[in-house]
């Protein structure tokens, strides 16, 4: 049977491939611009919940969610804003560039829907770019309206990893961390090494331009940033995975988010003008 994870389980109207052959490929779904999958010569590292909805309307479990214009809750409209839900439109598809990347973008502008809960006029170009060991992330907001707005922002990724117990993110050392468990008190990381062993949910702020993801049996992933200064960590665990409905008993084991964003304060765009993010995911050599 075709797996979540596989082109073969979407209607082909849905999904939109970026395949460089040898199994390093991306699936893309329409609904959020949810990347699906990453597969770097046959070995996946993103994880999707099996329980995952796929009815075009719920928010996709797993992959890399697309939060705006409101990461958490929002008075306005849906936690995590409305990106996550919208159908987006898939305007480059997939080509080829001189070098053998794989280029895709996609689009998302304000509608009557999105309007009534956020009255602002904008236009988001989210661009793709997967390399042979890498996957580029280009996050880029145009307000197209005559006036300011605000919002904060997110690439919310869920990383495939082998065992919880034995993963740890690199790089956040001496940084100050809110603690969405404690009471949304703030705390300073003392460790180098920093593993999860339990219900986790941080917003570290001012994050180094690169923070590692180490896991057991799998190599380890460098994420890259540009103008997100977050980076939220966030697991359930075994309670909280258990009451998500869509989301594998055990998926808690299976799954790190690493989140890189602007969530801390908002973004302030004047009209007219753009601000442009990127993530980029690396596969370091063993
Ligand atoms: O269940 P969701 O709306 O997808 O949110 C999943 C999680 O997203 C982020 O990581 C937040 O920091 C968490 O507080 C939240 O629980």
């Amino acid at each position: 049977m075709a797996t979540v994870q596989s082109p073969e389980h979407y209607p082909a109207g849905d999904i939109v491939v970026l395949d460089r052959g040898n199994g390093t490929r991306v699936i893309v779904h329409l609904h959020g611009a949810t990347v699906l999958s990453w597969q770097c010569n046959g070995v996946e590292h993103l994880f999707l919940s099996s329980t995952s909805v796929f009815d075009n309307k719920k928010a996709i479990r797993g992959g890399i969610p697309v939060i705006f214009p409101q990461f958490g809750p929002w008075s306005l409209g849906p936690q995590h804003g409305f990106a996550r839900t919208k159908r987006w439109t898939n305007v480059i598809p997939p080509s080829t560039d001189k070098n053998g990347n794989i280029i895709a973008a996609f689009q998302l502008e304000d509608d009557d829907e999105t309007r009534q809960m956020w009255n602002h006029k904008f236009k988001v170009v989210y661009t793709l770019m997967l390399l042979d060991t890498s996957l580029v992330c280009n996050f880029v907001v145009h307000n197209t309206g005559s006036s300011s707005f605000d919002f904060t922002c997110l690439l919310h990724t869920y990383f495939r990893v082998a065992d919880i117990n034995s993963t740890s993110v690199l790089g956040l050392k001496g940084l100050k961390y809110v603690d969405k468990i404690r009471e949304s008190k703030e705390f300073t990381e003392e460790r180098d090494v920093v593993s999860v062993g339990e219900k986790t949910d941080r917003v570290y702020k001012d994050s180094p331009k690169t923070v590692v993801i180490q896991t057991a049996a799998n190599p380890s992933i460098e994420v890259s940033t540009l103008s997100f200064p977050d980076t939220v960590v966030w697991n359930p665990w075994e309670e909280g995975a258990k009451s998500m409905a869509d989301m594998d008993d055990d998926g808690w084991r299976h799954m790190l988010c690493v989140e890189a964003g602007k969530v801390s304060s908002s973004v302030i765009l004047e009209a007219g003008d753009k601000f442009d993010s990127s993530q980029t995911l690396k596969i370091l050599p063993n």
